[in-house]
């Protein structure tokens, strides 16, 4: 997960993308979105469509493939969030929260506190993961950080709870 390609630039910024946000390369866990401007706290940050790849279909080849590293449990299947909602890292104290719309088939990312210039934007994958977690302070020191010292938290409420949502909640497996 850690390889990029030598002539792609890194931060990658996002341009199209309605808020300054830009992808940075981590050595241990690969392309994560990062915010390059101060972020309020519930702010939609990406609505990504997916696409679901249905049980057998998944079992038969997905499984066995690098999709299974992106791939969130999804009614009748596996379903792959397209755009930003690929990128985001995994942190224990997550400073994004998603929702599964599974009528419009889309997932939406919004944030869970404010987040400062410069933050690491992550997703709950859940409590087990299937890689060696990266601390904040491998590469990047504080840059790298999805998470706030404690202190500087907000206390967790009835809605940031969606954060609970875990990616594979329901298996073992993610
Ligand atoms: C959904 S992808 C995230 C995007 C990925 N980093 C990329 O470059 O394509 C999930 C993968 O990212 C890596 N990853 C995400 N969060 C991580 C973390 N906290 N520590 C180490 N690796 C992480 C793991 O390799 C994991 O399988």
């Amino acid at each position: 997960m850690a390889s990029l390609p030598d002539l792609l630039p890194d931060p990658l910024p996002l341009p199209t993308h309605k808020l300054n946000l830009e992808l940075r390369h981590h050595p241990k866990k690969g392309r994560g979105v990062f915010a390059s401007q101060p972020l309020p706290r519930n702010l939609l940050l990406d609505v990504s469509p997916i696409l679901l790849f249905p049980h057998p279909e998944y079992e038969a080849h997905g499984r066995h493939t690098r999709l299974d590293h992106y791939t969130y449990r999804w009614p009748g299947g596996f379903a792959l969030a397209l755009g930003l909602g690929s990128m985001f890292s995994h942190a224990r104290d997550p400073n994004v929260g998603f929702i599964r719309d599974v009528e419009q088939s889309v997932i939406r990312y919004v944030t869970l506190r404010e987040v400062r210039e410069g933050e690491e934007l992550c997703i709950s994958y859940g409590e087990k993961v299937w890689f060696e977690e990266a601390e904040s302070d491998d590469a990047d020191g504080d840059e790298g950080e999805c998470q706030r010292r404690a202190e500087e938290s907000e206390p967790e409420t009835e809605d940031t709870v969606f954060a609970r949502m875990r990616l594979g909640e329901e298996s073992d497996e993610k």
